[in-house]
């Protein structure tokens, strides 16, 4: 299998915080990868190591085998970045920004593929538009237009659905996962975590600049097999006895983790104990977000 995504003991530091604290993992070609993590957790810190604008402390990191610090060349023309933050030439209208992208890649007649992007991503009425007066869920897409103007075989998206409208989320999600399927390998970053549930097949899970978890999304989820119990009760306050089993408060309810339904009696007669009254009950299998929740709890906090 052809690594696409390589990093090795990747440090960085910023001053006295340490961002990345020794970060391996591989991303195999064709595959569709999502890097989790809350707020701060080093992912952009990482993408931006593998796009060449920052420098690693110590460790390296390589696409398709070309090191991005000594092969930069290489490397930058074999990966397409749709970075977090929009920046864009307001002088530029959206086909001038993209041929201008082409011209960096050394692409001069790209025209048939700008204009099956720009189709692709429903920006063609605004091809000739001023970078300027777009919208920001406009400008978004031109962000991932511009990652994509040299057909790299590595796509890396760093939060692309930020603040954008379900209309767009289908529309790059059709799209993305149309070029997944012809081989291209992608890695993104989201915090709507039931698109990495529904897109992607292996899972890293970073936390204060380490790895908590990588692993096939299905590996994960059966990991994590017990139940999670929601609880609504009057009075609305959970018994002490039972707050180290607290995943996450929700509308109201209290969600439990529960390894084994057995459990279930202990609780009931924990909580009768309390004067807590039921409301109302509930057991689910836990979904993305709750294992999300319990990899990534504060308890270094
Ligand atoms: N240029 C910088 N100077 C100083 N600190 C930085 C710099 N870039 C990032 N950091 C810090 O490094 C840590 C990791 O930041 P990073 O942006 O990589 O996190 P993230 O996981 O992408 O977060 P988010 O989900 O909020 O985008 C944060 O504490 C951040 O404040």
């Amino acid at each position: 299998m052809t690594v696409a995504i390589r990093f090795q003991a990747v440090k960085k530091r910023f001053g006295a915080l340490e961002a990345l604290k020794g970060v391996d993992f591989a991303v195999e070609q064709g595959e569709f990868f999502a890097l989790l993590g809350p707020n701060g957790a080093g992912k952009t810190t990482l993408i931006s190591i593998l796009g060449g604008l920052t420098r690693p402390d110590s460790g390296s990191a390589s696409v398709l085998g070309h090191d991005v610090v000594s092969d930069y060349r290489a490397a930058r023309r074999l990966i397409g970045i749709v970075p977090q933050e929009l920046t864009f030439d307001p002088f530029f209208n959206v086909r001038e920004t993209l041929r201008f992208q082409s011209g960096y890649f050394g692409l001069r007649r790209n025209d048939d593929w700008i204009d099956e992007i720009l189709e692709r991503l429903g920006l063609a009425d605004k091809a000739e538009a001023n970078m300027r007066t777009l919208s920001g869920g406009m400008k978004r897409r031109v962000m991932v237009a511009q990652a994509l103007v040299h057909k790299p075989p590595v796509i890396v998206l760093d939060e692309p659905t930020a603040g954008v409208d379900v209309e767009l989320r289908q529309t790059l999600w059709a799209f993305i996962q149309g070029l997944n399927s012809r081989g291209h390998t992608i890695v993104l970053t989201t915090h709507y975590l039931e698109e990495a549930e529904t897109l992607c097949n292996r899972i890293a899970v970073l936390k204060q600049g380490e790895l908590v978890a990588l692993d096939r999304k299905q590996d994960l989820m059966q990991r994590h097999s017990g139940r999670t119990l929601s609880l609504r009760l009057e009075p609305s306050r959970l018994p002490a006895a039972l707050q180290s089993l607290l995943v996450a408060e929700r509308d109201g309810n209290f969600l439990l983790r529960l390894d084994d339904c057995a459990e279930l009696e202990t609780i009931l007669a924990t909580l009768r104990e309390a004067g807590s009254t039921v409301q109302e009950l509930d057991l689910q299998r836990p979904d993305l977000e709750q294992i999300f929740v319990q990899l990534t709890r504060a308890e270094t906090a």
